[in-house]
């Protein structure tokens, strides 16, 4: 079984990669931190969607039309990078039950895979009736780790799997991972920084630099080649260095890692003149190459000067004039992000009155257009305003029907009264969306902050302004809190749950729709003590800020944008 990428991208982070993951092999994926190895990792794994290419596990492509097929998906273990966002069940027994359940096993079974995984990782039996979320940062990262082996998949994909682990638990890992190899049908894929380990026990190494890449090569020819490695701004193992600074002081080492001992030995023998020996051993440490995993296409030399042929078309294609539309909108949403509250609060109240005027189609259709544009401006096409916007879809066709339907007389449809409601019902749908743009935009302290001093004339009134303020400020942030909780989720029950959608199924309910209440419940806690510790215990108190509302030019521009907007959307309705 082997795993086939043919230029794959991914919006603006994955460029045209192809290489072949072989059977029986440890990959690793390095690159600088935002290089796209985590993001690689999720397309590999089914998680996220690729854009372009394709991914196939022994010829069977990964995606059958939107969903992954089902059969490569048992096929795939993960281990997320961060544990909190992999484990959610109330004790470490439910997270091995929650991960062992689509194999279907008997009870015996389960546990004694249980029992063989945690002694595999180094973790007591007595710690399966704990919390996972009350393990130390390291316990959490070998509980994921276990779970994930003890389901056994052909192809283990780790993302940065020594992050916070102790040097025991990371040399048992190795040593673990370095058993497994060859005994699987598929292989290992880890994305990391930590080159010391692992680059002694890789087949091969997919060098990532900026989205592109640079090079897929043994770890021994990247040592030999440091400036590849550099270029990229990866750094090398800490033993190349070391070889490499022994090297300009006439002791000749070779430059890929070695394991202490065998490098002591080396340094021994140059010492004491023995040649023979020493290149003996420098042979024997020289690692077996494997095949090329790119189809022997990219030879290191090659892959050098693509690297560079990519870094110089980065930086001269980088001009303002020359930006492609996609870097574009990033800016622009960059923009939106950086503007005053009180400037968005406003065009949100002036798009939003415009859009509840509207009471005929094309108005409804020019509502619908600004609304998109607003999202598409702040680049927020994630699919999670899908989800959220999907119940309320529903719920506006089920309205719809209802309200169509008569019954006098026998069954009919009253198109009329269906269509009025729907108009009715989708003016709030476009405005639930707006309300996710001002959200997502804006961070919860400014969002306060802006509604604060837009309100605060009101103080004189004796009305609750910040009351008001910090209640719909709250209100409208946790909207982004909870679909990034759903997103959690929704990754947790693809990678572990093996759902092919993603989306929670009848069965997940029981396993997660608990520890996700309660995990929002815990987010609303944190929020109170931090509420807490800012002085909010007692409303009414003055507070010192951190920082200063100002209006500039961009400012006002979108206050006008606003003020143009809602006289279109009035000329749409009255004209
Ligand atoms: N959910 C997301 N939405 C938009 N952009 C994202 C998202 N996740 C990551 N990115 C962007 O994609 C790029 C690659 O991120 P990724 O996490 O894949 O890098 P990485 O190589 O794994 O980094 P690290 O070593 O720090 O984990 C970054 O520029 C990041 O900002």
């Amino acid at each position: 079984m082997a795993v086939k990428v043919e230029h794959v991208s991914f919006g603006q982070i994955l460029h045209d990669l192809s290489f072949t993951l072989e059977d029986g092999s440890i990959t690793l994926l390095v690159g600088q931190t935002g290089a796209g190895k985590s993001s690689l990792l999720d397309l590999l794994t089914g998680l996220t969607r690729f854009d372009a290419g394709s991914i196939t596990y022994d010829e069977v492509p990964l995606w059958k039309g939107k969903r992954v097929d089902s059969d490569v998906l048992r096929d795939i273990g993960v281990v997320f990078q961060f544990p909190d966002h992999q484990l959610f069940a109330r004790t470490v027994q439910h997270e091995f039950d929650y991960s062992l359940k689509p194999l279907r096993l008997t009870k015996a079974e389960a546990a004694a895979r249980t029992r063989e995984a945690l002694a595999q990782i180094g973790l007591s039996e007595e710690l399966t009736s704990q919390s996972p979320l009350a393990l130390s940062g390291g316990q959490k990262r070998r509980v994921a780790l276990a779970t994930t082996f003890a389901t056994e998949p052909k192809w283990l994909f780790l993302d940065e799997p020594t992050a916070g682990l102790d040097p025991q638990a990371v040399q048992r890992l190795v040593a673990l991972l370095q058993s497994a190899k060859g005994q699987r049908a598929g292989g290992i894929v880890i994305a990391t920084h930590d080159l010391d380990s692992f680059f002694p026990l890789a087949d091969r190494v997919l060098l990532l630099d900026r989205g592109r890449l640079a090079a897929c090569a043994s770890p021994k020819e990247l040592c030999e080649q440091p400036d590849l490695m550099q270029q990229a701004r990866v750094g090398l193992p800490a033993s190349t260095m070391l070889s490499l600074a022994f090297q300009e002081r006439g002791i000749d080492l070779p430059a890929h890692p070695l394991p202490p001992e065998q490098m002591a030995e080396i340094i021994l023998q140059q010492r004491g003149g023995g040649d023979r020996e020493q290149h003996r051993l420098i042979e024997r440490s020289a690692q077996p190459e494997p095949a090329p995993a790119n189809g022997g296409r990219a030879g290191v030399d090659e892959i050098a000067e693509q690297a560079l042929a990519a870094s110089a078309q980065l930086t001269t294609g980088a001009t303002a004039s020359a930006q492609p539309p996609a870097r574009r909108t990033k800016q622009l949403g960059q923009l939106i992000r950086q503007l005053d509250p009180r400037a968005k609060w406003a065009f949100y109240l002036l798009v939003s009155l415009g859009i509840l005027v509207q009471s005929n189609w094309s108005g409804l259709a020019l509502a619908t257009l600004i609304t998109l544009g607003c999202m598409g401006a702040a680049n927020l096409w994630q699919r999670e305003v899908w989800r959220l916007v999907k119940p309320f879809l529903f719920f506006i066709l089920i309205s719809l029907a209802l309200s169509g339907l008569r019954f006098q007389g026998g069954i009919s449809f009253d198109v009329a009264a269906a269509l009025n409601t729907f108009g009715q019902l989708y003016r709030f749908l476009l405005l639930m969306v707006l309300g996710v743009w001002l959200s997502s935009t804006t961070g919860q302290l400014k969002m306060k902050q802006g509604l604060e001093t837009s309100l605060a004339p009101l103080k004189k009134l004796k009305l609750p302004v910040e009351a008001f303020a910090l209640a719909t400020s709250l209100m409208l942030r946790f909207v982004p809190v909870i679909l990034q909780e759903m997103r959690r989720f929704s990754r947790i029950s693809k990678a572990r749950g093996k759902s092919v959608k993603g989306a929670l199924r009848l069965r997940d309910i029981g396993a997660v729709v608990v520890p996700l209440l309660l995990s929002v419940l815990r987010l609303g806690e944190e929020l109170s003590v931090a509420m807490e510790a800012r002085g909010y215990a007692k409303l009414g108190i003055r507070r010192t800020s951190a920082t200063r509302l100002c209006m500039v030019q961009n400012d006002w521009k979108i206050i006008l944008i606003g003020g143009l907007l809602f006289a279109l959307l009035v000329s749409a309705r009255y004209l």
